[in-house]
């Protein structure tokens, strides 16, 4: 069975534009990630479709409210059926909690927790008030979705290392702000290449750009995925 390494995000504002590109990758090569805006302009519909061609999706809504409130969408997104889903780590154990009680033990859909988001550096946590280096608040938040069940959580690559040292092997380490050499950075602040990604022990990259704007999207992903393959 494949396990591919790569999550494309599919960050699209129409059904058609999404499926364009999912009908140009495969899924032995990659996963497919649905965030906010495709999802609040084509809903369910379009998970499902994407699920229908073979791909695995990661619901990438980041849920983020009251433990009830939290509870509920999981197990809505559970019941569709995804391959993963998340929540925010900073809504706290008894929302974390919840959430991973909300999902039926018969459900294979795995739960994440986002923890600080790659776009955010040293000075936008100084700017929301949040105390401690990038490396700890994401330690310190990692631990409260291990604590609470979770089976991983979304951070950098560049935490990776002391993450996966702190929580072993089956703990799911999930990396936006991946960006290959020679890309654009973006809005990304906390990035690495998707060997260092690799070789820092994450389990999964989230590549969205990089890939959805190359001018062959299923070259680049073969690429990666060569590269990626060449390191393990
Ligand atoms: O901390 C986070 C959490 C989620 N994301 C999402 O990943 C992709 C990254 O896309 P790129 O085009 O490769 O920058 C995007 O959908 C984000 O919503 C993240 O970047 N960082």
């Amino acid at each position: 069975m494949h396990d591919p390494r790569i999550i494309v995000a599919l960050d699209f504002s129409s059904a058609e534009d999404a499926l364009k590109l999912a009908r140009k990758l495969k899924p032995h090569l990659c996963r497919l990630k649905v965030g906010k805006e495709l999802f609040t302009a084509t809903g369910p519909q379009l998970v499902e479709k994407l699920m229908h061609m073979e791909f695995d999706v990661f619901l990438d809504l980041k849920f983020h409210d009251i433990p009830n409130t939290v509870a509920s969408a999981c197990k809505a997104a559970a019941h569709l059926g995804v391959w993963m889903m998340n929540i925010h780590a900073l809504g706290g154990r008894k929302m974390l909690t919840a959430a991973r009680e909300a999902i039926p033990q018969s459900s294979n859909t795995k739960l994440i927790a986002v923890t600080l988001l790659t776009s955010m550096d040293q000075s936008d946590i100084a700017d929301i008030g949040l105390q401690g280096k990038p490396e700890q608040i994401v330690m310190r938040l990692a631990q409260l979705a291990k604590d609470c069940g979770l089976d991983g959580v979304v951070c950098s690559a560049l935490e990776a290392t002391n993450l996966r040292q702190q929580f072993g092997a089956d703990f799911c380490l999930v990396t936006p702000g991946i960006r290959p050499a020679d890309s654009q950075v973006n809005d990304q602040k906390r990035i690495t290449t998707p060997q260092q990604a690799i070789e820092n022990g994450a389990s999964y990259l989230v590549i969205g750009r990089p890939i959805t704007q190359a001018s062959d999207p299923l070259l680049m992903c073969q690429q990666l995925n060569s590269e990626i393959a060449n390191l393990m």
